[in-house]
């Protein structure tokens, strides 16, 4: 069976848990994603650790945000662990995420617009015009024009993203919610359904998943309930 998009976000204290993880979900995800958490802890080895034998497509997810120069070189660092994809953050401009995609040919650089994790109001108080559509709309026009080829957004925003870039840039979601599962910190959510048909390409789902006593077996129960719904 086709892994279904699903990148599970496995946000975990120590690697042995990650890559047994990695291990569990693999059978039925496309691809796994490794964040700060990870990646601080202990660096470029666990890139190897939860690709594991499979061979899963990982993710990296280190939300670069600085000077062009600066991020040249981290993205120049970490594309020789070829990552399938790499995150920054759009916000940091189109001369640093033209910066990071020259730096890395062989990852697809995918621009963050919006945190999930942040509402109207947070927005306001940063100083960024809202409401959240708009200014998801706005960085993902200024990202793919310096280059991005991915983005990342809510599910709440995909199909306006969608219509503002067309249909070659690959669409990320996190904040992704199963049906009665908490929100916790992620504010702008949708259920993994809701953000495929809305025209996502990637599902970015953490939580509902590795905090689930079965990893396998929850990943396995929202693949299966999206080819259901496809
Ligand atoms: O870039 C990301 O992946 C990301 C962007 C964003 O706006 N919101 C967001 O939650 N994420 C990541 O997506 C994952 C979501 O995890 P859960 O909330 O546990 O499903 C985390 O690893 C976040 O770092």
């Amino acid at each position: 069976m086709t892994p279904a998009p699903i990148a599970v976000a496995l946000d975990a204290p120590d690697l042995e848990t990650a890559a047994r993880w990695a291990a569990l979900v693999t059978p039925h995800v496309s691809t796994v994603k490794v964040g700060l958490e990870l990646y601080l802890r202990y660096g470029p080895d666990v890139i190897a650790s939860v690709r594991g034998a499979s061979g899963v497509r990982v993710f990296l997810d280190l939300k670069l945000h600085d000077i062009p120069n600066t991020v040249a070189g981290a993205a120049r660092a970490v594309a020789r662990l070829r990552p399938s994809i790499l995150t920054v953050h759009a916000a940091g401009g189109p001369a640093m995420i033209k910066a990071a995609v020259e730096s890395a040919p062989h990852t697809q650089i995918a621009a963050v617009t919006i945190l999930t994790s942040l509402t109207e109001s947070d927005l306001e108080r940063i100083g960024v015009a809202g409401p959240a559509d708009d200014a998801v709309r706005r960085l993902a026009a200024l990202s793919v024009e310096a280059g991005a080829t991915a983005l990342v957004c809510s599910p709440n925003e995909v199909s306006a993203v969608r219509a503002e870039v067309g249909g070659e840039i690959t669409l990320i979601t996190p904040g992704v919610r199963p049906t009665g599962a908490a929100t916790q910190d992620q504010k702008r959510v949708a259920t993994p359904e809701q953000a495929l048909a809305d025209g996502a390409d990637l599902l970015v789902i953490g939580r509902p998943i590795t905090g689930s006593p079965d990893p396998g077996a929850a990943a396995a129960a929202i693949a299966a309930s999206l080819r259901r719904a496809s």
